[in-house]
């Protein structure tokens, strides 16, 4: 009498030798088959890359683009702007007033070393922040540098928004001061690894060029 063949063992799946998303837990059986809700979600591999820093001039859109970028990719955002104010208790043309430009300088300094320090985030900087010799050295080792760059008079029509807010264009022709610091500031933030334009187009649009320009 002839036996029906006995159904073969399947041989449990080699665990990855590196680069395993299962969290460590005590496993009894290491055959165990991995548990689904042990595998960690891909963000927190996304982790692991860096932070993404944009930089360019007033008006560009580096904080309304950031948040959006940052919702995005499902990461944590943080303005440099708002985390002076919010250290210091003080606004920005305050902080100007009171204690001078390179005070304002010192404190932005400090704020991006701790916060580049930190867990991976979208980070929008103050317009001027790049400037900064030892700032930009840290952005270009440590994060994903993205210029965002737009026309005069794009900038100009964008500042005219929330006027009062930005001391160097406060009792001057913004358009003006915006073209001066264009042609300081420009060759600086083409240090940047990434360059993208912020057209006048819905925000969305300037996000997916900024996440089509990392990708090149
Ligand atoms: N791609 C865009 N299309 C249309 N409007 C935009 C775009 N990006 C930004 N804006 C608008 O321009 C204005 C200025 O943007 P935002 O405050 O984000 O600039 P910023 O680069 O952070 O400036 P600052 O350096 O002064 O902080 C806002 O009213 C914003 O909605
Ligand atoms: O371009 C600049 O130098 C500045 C831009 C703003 O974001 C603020 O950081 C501040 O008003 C200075
Ligand atoms: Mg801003």
């Amino acid at each position: 009498m002839s036996e029906s063949p006995q159904p073969k063992r399947r041989r449990p799946p080699r665990r990855a030798a590196s680069r395993t998303t299962e969290r460590p837990v005590d496993r009894p059986n290491d055959r165990a088959a991995p548990r689904p809700d042990l595998i960690l979600p891909p963000r927190v591999e996304n982790a692991r890359e860096p932070t993404i820093v944009l930089v360019g001039l007033m008006g560009v859109g580096k904080t309304t683009i950031g948040r959006r970028l940052a919702a995005r990719l499902r990461l944590g955002f943080v303005d440099t702007d708002r985390e002076i104010e919010r250290a210091s208790g003080m606004s920005i043309p305050e902080i100007f007033a009171r204690f001078g430009e390179a005070h304002f300088r010192d404190g932005e300094r400090r704020v991006i070393r701790r916060l580049l320090q930190g867990r991976r985030v979208v980070l929008a900087t103050g317009g001027g922040a790049f400037m900064d010799e030892e700032t930009r050295a840290l952005i270009l080792a440590r994060a994903t540098a993205v210029w965002l760059d737009a026309d005069l008079d794009v900038l100009a029509e964008r500042v005219s928004r929330r006027q009062g807010t930005r001391p160097l264009l406060t009792g001057a022709d913004p358009r003006t001061v915006l073209g001066e610091l264009a042609a300081v500031r420009n060759p600086i933030y083409a240090l940047a690894p990434v360059h993208v334009r912020s057209e006048p187009l819905p925000h969305e649009a300037t996000v997916t060029a900024i996440l089509k320009a990392m990708r090149r």
